[in-house]
């Protein structure tokens, strides 16, 4: 597959954002107009630029408000065409992007768009320039892929061809099916973009909210899987407009752009496999249809497991040691050769890690994962573009396989045991008793802040690298305002991530005042805050009227509801089971919650974050 991305993705001057599809390894890019009208360069030096970079110029756009106009307006749109056409020449370009007129177009007639697009083509020809007729969503009269495609057949001219973008076919609901019925020949190029669903008219919708394939809600891999269907081999390319990305760094967001590129390709050969008539009959070992577009595949990975460890580093860990001792954690001892203890409370394993620079506040460093084979997931992911995290080991310590997430944290493969232990726990407490506690509990669920400008990031990168499954998100409000909420699980819950996006006054703070968490699940959690209680543990306060408002909302029994208020827990229920809750104190920006769930709720207490949220902020005001 040719990947290729549109400089309007992307922040900084035309040659920044060249320069960093190149690093990204892009095979090509599609120029936006603004971007070379305003960039201090020449088109034979942009040209130049690009053949040093060995990045191909595939496309140049947008030519606007073109066809369906008045008999004058066709000789001005020409006579502008050309100037184009004459600009492409210098910057060796072939293809322009012309969209359907939004704008200036008075006649509703297929017969007259035909004929002037017919002298767009045949000027176009003259030039040596192929002209891709892209029906966009909001477009006054042509805007369905169908229709653009007509008016294409209908001038046959061998330079004139469609544009397939899948925003402007998603966001309108078209079905993509007979996008395999289109000619080839004809699709000049395709332009790949995700979006959030949203309800709000499809312009702003397009060009605030676009993200990169894999981190929206479209069908993209359907959407590409009928393109490849058609016999498409041209680039695939991003366009994605975004407020977000736009601003952020452009190197990683080039890099972000890429690995939705890559997981894109290997989700179109799924699908295509999945829906192909052979293997749907059942024969695994026929030969699997070749399509002329070649899909890379990558190494695949199932969903982990389950959590494995979870790590958590700082100058000065007196705090933390005394919060897990509260909680019920035992020390298993530290490493043989690393600053580092051991946490566990049954299955569930803490790592405090001491190697934090000095007056660093506790904050969560790492979480492990149990995977199938952590060699085959590290490779998939460094295909992903996911940086190594290096880590020092001596000989018959366990390797482990380690990458950096969006937001830093390090994410290590490991090798999950059917039992639930970890094998590398022996490297811990040599000498030491060990105890076993008389209580199990497991890592439930962690709570990650991401920094704003890396949040959809974040998102693309759980569910390429690792096979979490995004679920929609939600937004809870918090004092300091609306914090997004995104819950990356596996079907059976074994792994569960939510990912908050802090509101910018929270994450412009001088102070770190975005809080983290890690939640373990354990069988009675009235036990468990009883004995924490009994060890002298700081739990975050409830107010009294959330008490009197969960007995309006479930009329509880009157001896649990004063249970739940004498140990600060939280409640909620719904039609598959009941979750009960508690948090405690924050120490640097980590927090911990015990959860217990009843029957099979699944959620997360999504009632209660609020009042979490005002907790918290009052505390931290207060402090
Ligand atoms: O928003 C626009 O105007 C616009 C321009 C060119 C495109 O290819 C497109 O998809 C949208
Ligand atoms: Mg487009």
């Amino acid at each position: 597959m040719r990947t290729g991305i549109a400089t309007v993705c992307l922040s900084g001057t035309l040659k920044e954002k060249m320069q960093a599809c190149a690093i990204a390894g892009f095979d090509g890019i599609e120029i936006f107009e603004q971007d070379l009208v305003t960039s201090p360069h020449i088109p034979e030096e942009v040209r130049t630029m690009a053949a040093d970079l060995g990045l191909g110029l595939d496309l140049y756009q947008p030519f606007r408000d073109f066809d369906g106009v008045t008999p004058d307006l066709l000789k001005a749109n020409l006579r502008r065409a050309e100037a184009k056409f004459k600009l492409m020449s210098r910057l060796g370009m072939d293809t322009i992007l012309v969209c359907s007129n939004v704008a200036t177009a008075t006649i509703d007639d297929d017969e007259l768009r035909a004929s002037q697009l017919a002298e767009l083509a045949e000027l176009a020809g003259d030039h040596g320039v192929k002209v891709a007729y892209e029906a966009l969503a909001w477009g006054k009269y042509v805007n369905d892929y169908e229709h653009a495609y007509r008016l294409v057949e209908m001038v046959d001219h061998p330079n004139l061809g469609t544009c397939l973008d899948s925003f402007h076919i998603l966001s309108r609901d078209w079905d993509t099916a007979p996008i395999e019925q289109i000619n080839a020949e004809k699709i000049f190029f395709v332009q790949v973009a995700d979006a959030p669903k949203l309800s709000m008219d499809v312009l702003s919708w397009s060009r605030h909210y676009r993200v990169f394939p894999g981190e929206g809600q479209f069908d993209l891999a359907k959407f590409m899987g009928h393109v490849v269907r058609a016999g498409y081999t041209g680039p695939v390319s991003l366009e994605v407009f975004n407020d977000v990305f736009r601003q952020s760094d452009v190197e990683r967001t080039a890099v972000d752009a890429m690995r939705s590129l890559i997981w894109l390709e290997e989700q179109s050969a799924k699908w295509l496999a999945s829906t192909s008539s052979e293997t749907a009959a059942g024969n695994g070992s026929a030969s699997r249809r070749r399509y002329p577009m070649e899909l890379a595949t990558l190494p695949k990975v199932n969903e982990p497991a389950g959590f494995n460890f979870a790590e958590v580093k700082a100058d000065d860990t007196a705090q933390l040691e005394k919060l897990l001792g509260q909680l019920g954690f035992e020390f298993e001892g530290r490493h043989r050769t690393k600053d580092v203890q051991l946490w566990t409370m049954g299955q569930a394993r803490v790592i405090i890690n001491e190697q934090a620079a000095s007056h660093s506040e506790p904050a969560i460093a790492a979480l492990g994962f149990d995977v199938d084979s952590p060699v085959i997931a590290s490779a998939r992911a460094q295909q992903l573009k996911a940086p190594v995290v290096a880590r020092k080991v001596q000989a018959d310590e366990e390797v482990f396989q380690g990458i950096s997430a969006p937001d830093s944290t390090e994410i290590f493969l490991c090798q999950g045991s059917p039992d639930g232990t970890a094998a590398w726990t022996h490297e811990f407490g040599e000498g030491l008793e060990h105890v076993s506690s008389a209580q199990n509990a497991v890592i439930d669920h962690v709570n990650l802040a991401q920094p704003w400008q890396h949040f959809d990031e974040a998102v693309l990168f759980y569910t390429s690298a690792l096979a979490l499954e995004p679920q929609p998100f939600a937004e809870v409000p918090s004092p300091s305002g609306l914090v997004r909420s995104q819950v990356m699980e596996t079907t059976d819950g074994a792994v569960r991530l939510v990912l908050n996006l802090a509101p910018a006054q929270q994450a412009q703070s001088a102070r770190k005042t975005y809080q983290e968490h890690i939640a373990f699940a354990v069988g009675d959690l009235v036990a468990t805050a009883r004995s924490a209680r009994d060890r002298g543990l700081e739990f975050l306060q409830i107010p009294a009227n959330y008490y009197e408002d969960l007995d309006a909302r479930f009329d509880l029994e009157p001896g649990f509801l004063a249970t739940l208020k004498e140990l600060n827990l939280l409640y909620d229920r719904d039609a598959n089971g009941e979750f009960l809750h508690f948090y405690t104190a924050t120490v640097g920006s980590v927090f911990f919650e015990m959860v217990e769930r009843r029957g099979n709720y699944d959620g997360y207490g999504a009632p209660n974050a609020p009042v979490r949220h005002a907790v918290q902020y009052d505390s931290l005001h207060r402090a």
